[in-house]
């Protein structure tokens, strides 16, 4: 790390969550539940502090603890996150663990089966849940399992999950992009002029004009900019190695620098989940939902299921990464024969996504891992281009990207820095979060806490 990239230490003291009242804690074990359109996300605290209390411990507790922390997947589908552990958390006085763990929200019911042979209801008449399905799913677990669901706003948990994870994370949470030989690498908090992207670049669109974030430039017609790069290395292959330091996007190295999140207000955060929502956040209470997109993680893997047969995500991002969406967008220079001077559009910038696929000898032509990739970057470039909007009407500059439509996916985290330093002249800072989709889970963890005893 350089001398002046940041430390980003936990800020509270011993790892304790001044928020959770010790008095009033309610009974293992602590869940919090995040029922998304596409994934669950489950955050477990693990008690650590449990050996002194020896056979106090439940047994149907000891089941529990034993299946979700002995194992690493769970069923046909479910996973734990295992790079994403957090050790050695106090939470309301008590010592332990933080698990991460994931499975599609359509094996809902296998969840609810599993509840009942684990016999979850002798320990807990309630559980903590919040995004979609946890009003969806709600009679079901009432009528299965014997088991309230009690709901919190999955925006509100979103916030609070986000700025828990930040403040507890033992290594640094929030991280940006960088690209050797740019100044950006040394930037912070995002108050300084960095680097302009290099307009010479063939695989990135980078054309001259920009958007600025508090004044609207340019007669240009929404496109986020970046097309991506035939060459990039950027795959799935760091799917548990997020932290791999340097790959390649075009013409340099790209990097993970850690920024300190701890003074982050205002920000923008764009929650790429099934959908999109954008959120405007100037204190930890304070925020609003200013925007949202239904086009999003859910349409990039529908999408590219229908065009290319693949089965799952992590297959979809396989095939975008050894693909060239240039053989699918029509390009400024398809249609002009190079730039488009007027307005300085050049040449190498998408003039229409999937614009070539008019032509059945270019359908024939085009891979499925050419049509992975463009849509990718068309999903991709359409939520920056929205991002980027939203920035300049709240007139705010940091903006996190989250959701787990991130999640092995430093393709698009890269289209979105660059999108988002190059068309605001640097104004914008692209910031990412190492827990990418479990902060609405995390948040509704720490509201149920919270709570005392609500059941
Ligand atoms: N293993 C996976 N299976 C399915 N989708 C995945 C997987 N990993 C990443 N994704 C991507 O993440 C998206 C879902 O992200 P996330 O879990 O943040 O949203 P969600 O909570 O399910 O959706 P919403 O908030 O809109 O209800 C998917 O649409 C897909 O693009
Ligand atoms: C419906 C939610 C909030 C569910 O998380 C999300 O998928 C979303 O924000 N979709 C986009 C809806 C829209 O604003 O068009």
């Amino acid at each position: 790390m350089a001398a002046n990239e940041p430390m980003c230490e936990s800020t509270t003291s011993n790892n304790s969550d001044s928020d959770v009242d010790s008095e009033s804690l309610p009974s293992m074990p602590w869940f919090g539940m995040d029922i998304g359109g596409t994934l669950t996300k489950l955050v477990y605290f693990e008690p650590m502090d449990v050996e002194g209390e020896g056979n106090e411990e439940k047994e149907t507790l000891r089941i529990i603890r034993k299946y979700l922390t002995g194992n690493v997947a769970y069923g046909k589908t479910g996973i734990r996150d295992v790079h994403l552990e957090m050790p050695d958390q106090v939470i309301g006085g008590r010592q332990g663990a933080l698990h991460f763990i994931r499975f599609p929200t359509h094996e809902m019911q296998a969840f609810i089966d599993l509840a009942k042979v684990k016999n979850f209801s002798s320990l807990a008449s309630a559980i903590c849940a919040t995004g979609g399905g946890a009003f969806k799913f709600e009679k079901d677990f009432q009528e299965q399992v014997n088991l309230q669901l009690h709901k919190y706003d999955e925006l509100d948990c979103l916030i609070r999950g986000i700025h828990f994870i930040d403040r507890h994370n033992h290594s640094c949470e929030c991280y940006y992009w960088a690209r050797a030989g740019t100044t950006d690498s040394h930037l912070q908090n995002g108050h300084s002029a960095s680097a302009q992207p290099s307009a010479t670049h063939s695989d990135l669109n980078s054309p001259n004009h920009s958007r600025a974030v508090n004044g609207e430039a340019t007669s240009q017609s929404g496109s986020s900019g970046a097309t991506s790069s035939q060459s990039e290395s950027n795959g799935p292959q760091h799917s548990q190695d997020k932290n791999a330091g340097s790959d390649t996007f075009g013409d340099g190295d790209w990097y993970k620098v850690p920024f300190d999140f701890r003074d982050p207000y205002p920000y923008l955060v764009v929650n790429i989940g099934s959908g999109v929502s954008i959120l405007a956040v100037h204190s930890p209470t304070n925020y609003k939902r200013v925007s949202g997109t239904s086009l999003g993680g859910g349409t990039f893997l529908g999408l590219c299921c229908l065009l290319t047969g693949c089965q799952t995500f992590e297959e979809a991002v396989e095939l975008a990464s050894t693909g060239d969406n240039h053989k699918v967008d029509r390009l400024v220079q398809d249609i002009y024969g190079g730039d488009y001077g007027r307005f300085n559009l050049k040449g190498d910038l998408v003039a229409s996504s999937f614009g070539h696929m008019m032509s059945q000898q270019r359908r024939e032509e085009a891979t499925r891992e050419d049509l992975a990739k463009a849509t990718l970057v068309t999903i991709t470039n359409n939520i920056g281009s929205i991002a980027r909007m939203c920035a300049a009407t709240e007139k705010i500059e940091r903006v996190v990207f989250v959701g787990n439509f991130l999640r092995v996916n430093t393709i698009s985290m890269k289209l979105l820095a660059y999108a988002m330093d190059y068309w605001s002249q640097g104004v914008l800072k692209a910031l990412f979060l190492e827990h990418e989709g479990y902060f609405g889970a995390m948040g509704c963890l720490i509201e149920y806490l919270k709570l005392g005893h609500p059941s």
